[in-house]
């Protein structure tokens, strides 16, 4: 896995169970799935405008600090519900591997 995403899945797991007073995750946790799906269509709008303003301004910093949010709150979500982004990864590869197959079949074709 990503050395990035990978640490942050470690944090994320750790904070799982400390305080909510010293910790934006476990406070997040303590507010339960419905404040995080909240903070995922958040960050997911927040996302899609800053690409649309990436037309007009050429500037694309704002898309990915937008899109950073969007991933670690998703990150949150799959661990509220015991879920980790390896899961989601494994399935980007399966889909990659399937997808090499195919490409393969066709050229044989
Ligand atoms: N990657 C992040 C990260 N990205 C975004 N955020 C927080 O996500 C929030 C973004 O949402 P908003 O801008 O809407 O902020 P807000 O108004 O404070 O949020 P609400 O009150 O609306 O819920 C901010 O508070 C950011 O600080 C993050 N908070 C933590 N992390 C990582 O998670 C780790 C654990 O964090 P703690 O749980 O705070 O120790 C950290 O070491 C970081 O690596």
């Amino acid at each position: 896995m990503n050395d990035v995403l990978s640490s942050l899945q470690k944090v994320l797991n750790e904070r799982k169970s400390a305080s909510p007073e010293t910790s934006y995750v476990a406070k997040l946790h303590s507010k339960g799935l419905n404040k995080i799906l909240e903070k995922v269509g958040e960050e997911a709008t927040e996302t899609i405008i800053a690409a649309k303003d990436v037309q007009t301004t050429n500037d694309k910093n704002d898309l990915v600090y937008e899109t950073a949010d969007l991933w670690f709150h998703t990150m949150v979500m799959l661990n509220h519900l015991d879920l980790d982004v390896e899961e989601v990864l494994k399935e980007l590869e399966r889909r990659f591997d399937l997808s090499g197959l195919e490409e393969k079949a066709n050229r044989n074709k």
